[in-house]
C-alpha cells in the first residue's frame, strides 16, 4: 500500500506538516491549495522540501467550480486551469482533483459537462497532467460518484479519470457495492475519511467532523475492501477536515493517520479473504492483572484500602518490591521498586494505575501487530521481559503487559514466592472494566489504538454531564465481555476527568470496576471493614422508587449503603457503588450484573460525578 495525507488533515505551518508527515512515514502528501497559498515558499521550494524529507506530491487540490459554466465563465475556468497546471510543474505532480460544481450559475447539463471535460483533457493532455473528477457531497448537480463515473465514460479521454472520497459516497449512504462499476484504470487517485454518525448538513459534517478511517462510524473498510477488489493499487490518502485535528498535535495526528491506514487496509484486505502480512487483531482474554505504582509511603497508605475492599497479599516478588493481592479471580499487583519503570511511574504521576497485564493467545503476534501500527514497545530490560511478559505502551504512557492465556498459572508461581495470609473476601470475582481519562485531543487517538490492536469494538459515545461540564464516554469491549475499558474526556477544565488529568500530569486509568455475585454483601463487608463509599444523595433514592417502583425498604437500605441502580427495557439490572478516591487519584466501582446488563449505569454517572464534585479543592467556576 502506498499511503499518503492531504495537508489540510493536521496543524501547523506547511513546512511543519510536512515534516511530521514525513516522520510518521507517508509516502506522499495531496498539497492544499490554501497551504500553499499561504506559505512563504515557492512551489519549486516546495518541491525541493519535499524531496528531502523523502516525500512525493502524489496531488494537488482542489480546483473548484469548473463544469458546465455559462457563458464566458466557461473560458476563464479553463484558463484559470492552465495556471493550476503551471503551479502543478513547479510542485512536481502530475494530478489535479476537480470537484463538482457548487456555484448557482453552474449547468448541469450532462453533455456540457462532458464537452467541458474533454476541453479541460485535451489541455491537461498537453501538460502531461491527470485529472482526478470528485462529486462533493453537496454538489450543485452532480453528488453521486456514479455520476461522476458516467460523465468520465462519456467524456472518454485519457486524461479524464475519477477521483473517489469515502466520505462524499458514505455520507451520502451510496452502497460500496457501485464501486464495481469503476475500471480501476480510470481511477485517478483515493481519499478516505471516516466520521461519527450526525444528522446535519453535509458541508458542515465534511469540514469540522471527519476523522480517521476507523474512528468515526462509517464503512471505510468495506469501501476499501471494494477497490482491492477492483485491482486498485493505486495510494489510499487520508484527507480529513477536522476541527480538533486542525489545532492538535501535527505529529500526533499524522502518526494516528498513518496506524489507521495501515489498520483499515488490513480489515479490507481481511474483508475480502485475502491473506494480510499483518496478524489479526488480537482478541483479549482478560485483564491477568493490574499494576499500581507506589512509594513505600504512598503503599503503606494504599495496602489497608486493599485490605477493606477484600483483597490478601498472596505473593511476594522472588526479586523485586512487587506484591501480588488477589481475590476471586481478581490480581492487584503493588509495586513499590525504587528502581525501573514504575518508580520513574510513580515520580511522574505520584500512586497510579501503571499498567495493565492483558492475556492474549499469541503475545508475538500482538507484538507484530503493535510494530506495524507504530505502537511502541517498552523494554528496560527488567526480568518480566525476560519473563516472556513483553510491555506495550498504553494510555498516558503507562504500559499493558502482554500473557500468553495459557502460561498465567506459571507466570505467577515463577514470579512470586506464595505468602501465608488470610482474608474473608468481599466477595469480588473480576475486573468488569477500567475507566480511562484522557485529554480531549486524545480521545479519539486512544480509541483508535484499542481498535487497531485489538479485537475489540466500540460502543456508543454518551455524553455524561458533570457539574463542570459534560464528559464524553466511550466504552470498548471485546465480544465476550471478557475486556471493557472506558475512555473518557472533557472540554471542560474543571470536570473530574480533566481534574484526574491535572492532579496527576497526564492521562491514565482513573477507576477500576469489579464484579460482585451479591453487592449488598459486599457493600456491608466494605462498611464493617472501614470502606469509605461514595455518599449519594437522598433526592436519587426519592427518584429512584417513583422511576422502578423498588420497595421502600430496598431503597432505604440502597441508601444506607450508597448503591445505585439501573434497570435497562428489557428488565436487566445494574447495581453499584463506588469508594471514595485513593487521595484525589483513583477510586474503585463494584457492580452487580443482574441478567444480560450490558451498560455501565450511564443513568448513575451524573449522579457519580455530582457527589464526587463535592469533594473538589475549588468551587466549580
Ligand atoms: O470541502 C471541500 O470543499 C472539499 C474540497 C476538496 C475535497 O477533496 C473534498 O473532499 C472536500
Ligand atoms: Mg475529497
Amino acid at each position: 500500500m502506498r499511503t499518503s495525507i492531504a495537508t489540510v488533515s493536521v496543524s501547523g505551518t506547511l513546512e511543519q506538516k510536512l515534516t511530521a508527515i514525513a516522520a510518521a512515514g507517508y509516502d506522499a502528501v495531496e498539497i492544499f491549495e490554501t497551504d500553499l497559498l499561504s506559505c512563504a515558499a515557492s512551489p519549486r521550494e516546495i518541491a525541493r522540501q519535499l524531496d528531502d524529507l523523502g516525500l512525493t506530491c502524489a496531488l494537488y487540490q482542489p480546483f473548484r467550480d469548473f463544469e458546465g459554466m455559462p457563458g464566458e465563465l466557461r473560458q476563464r475556468a479553463l484558463d484559470r486551469a492552465e495556471r493550476k497546471f503551471d503551479v502543478m510543474a513547479e510542485l512536481g505532480t502530475d494530478r489535479i482533483l476537480v470537484c463538482s460544481n457548487c456555484s448557482p450559475h453552474s449547468l448541469g447539463e450532462h453533455d456540457r459537462i462532458v464537452d467541458d471535460f474533454r476541453a479541460l483533457g485535451e489541455r491537461a493532455a498537453a501538460r502531461g497532467v491527470l485529472v482526478g473528477y470528485e462529486a462533493l457531497a453537496w454538489g450543485r448537480h452532480v453528488y453521486d460518484h456514479r455520476q461522476v463515473w458516467e460523465i468520465v465514460k462519456a467524456v472518454d479521454h485519457p486524461s479524464i479519470g475519477i477521483l473517489l472520497d469515502s466520505f462524499h459516497s458514505l455520507s451520502r449512504g451510496i452502497p460500496n457495492e457501485s464501486l464495481a462499476e469503476i475500471d480501476p484504470a480510470k481511477i485517478v487517485f483515493v481519499q478516505l475519511a471516516d466520521a461519527p454518525l450526525l444528522s446535519m448538513d453535509l458541508l458542515f459534517w465534511s469540514r469540522h467532523f471527519r476523522c480517521m478511517p476507523g474512528q468515526g462510524d462509517l464503512p471505510v473498510a468495506g469501501f476499501v475492501a471494494e477497490l482491492l477488489k477492483l485491482g486498485y493499487d493505486g495510494p489510499l490518502s487520508l484527507e480529513i477536515f477536522n476541527d480538533r485535528f486542525r489545532a492538535g498535535s501535527t505529529a500526533l495526528v499524522a502518526q494516528d493517520g498513518l496506524r489507521s491506514l495501515v489498520a483499515v487496509h488490513d480489515q479490507a484486505e481481511r474483508l475480502i479473504g485475502k491473506r494480510s502480512p499483518l496478524p489479526p487483531p488480537s482478541p483479549i482474554g482478560g485483564i491477568e492483572f493490574i499494576e499500581f505504582a507506589a512509594s513505600d509511603e504512598e503503599a503503606t497508605r494504599l495496602e489497608p484500602l486493599l485490605a477493606g475492599l477484600g483483597f490478601a497479599k498472596v505473593g511476594q516478588h522472588r526479586t523485586l518490591q512487587v506484591d501480588r493481592w488477589r481475590q476471586g479471580a481478581i490480581n492487584l499487583v503493588v509495586n513499590r521498586e525504587q528502581r525501573g519503570f514504575a518508580h520513574s511511574y510513580d515520580i511522574m504521576h505520584g500512586a497510579s494505575i501503571c499498567a495493565l497485564g492483558l492475556t492474549v493467545p499469541n503475545p508475538d503476534a500482538t507484538l507484530r501487530r503493535a510494530r506495524a501500527l507504530a505502537i511502541q514497545r517498552y523494554d528496560d530490560g527488567t526480568p518480566r521481559e525476560s519473563a516472556g511478559m513483553p510491555a506495550l505502551r498504553g494510555v498516558g504512557g503507562s504500559l499493558i503487559y502482554l500473557l500468553r492465556d495459557t502460561a498465567t498459572d506459571r507466570t505467577w508461581t515463577d514470579e512470586f514466592r506464595p505468602l501465608q495470609s488470610h482474608a474473608e473476601g468481599a466477595g469480588l470475582e473480576r475486573v468488569d472494566h477500567v475507566a480511562a481519562s484522557v485529554d480531549i485531543d486524545e480521545f479519539l487517538s486512544w480509541q483508535l489504538y484499542w481498535t487497531a490492536l485489538f479485537d475489540v469494538a466500540k460502543q456508543v459515545e454518551l455524553d455524561i454531564p458533570d457539574p463542570a461540564g459534560l464528559v464524553q464516554s466511550r466504552a470498548i469491549e471485546g465480544s465476550d465481555g471478557a475486556f471493557r475499558v472506558t475512555m473518557n474526556a472533557s472540554g471542560g477544565r474543571g470536570t473530574l476527568s480533566s481534574r484526574f488529568i491535572g492532579n496527576v500530569f497526564g492521562a491514565g486509568f482513573q477507576h477500576i470496576a469489579f464484579t460482585t455475585p451479591d453487592i449488598f454483601a459486599t457493600a456491608r463487608t466494605l462498611a464493617a471493614n472501614g470502606v469509605a463509599t461514595l455518599a449519594i444523595p437522598g433526592n436519587y433514592y426519592d427518584d429512584l422508587v417513583a422511576r422502578f417502583g423498588l420497595a421502600d425498604d430496598l431503597v432505604a437500605e440502597m441508601a444506607a449503603l450508597n448503591i445505585l441502580f439501573d434497570r435497562d427495557e428489557a428488565g436487566n439490572e445494574y447495581w453499584q457503588l463506588y469508594t471514595r478516591a485513593f487521595e484525589k487519584r483513583f477510586f474503585f466501582e463494584v457492580i452487580e450484573r443482574r441478567g444480560a446488563y450490558t451498560g455501565y449505569g450511564a443513568a448513575n454517572a451524573p449522579i457519580r460525578l455530582g457527589a464526587q464534585s463535592q469533594f473538589r479543592a475549588e468551587p466549580v467556576a
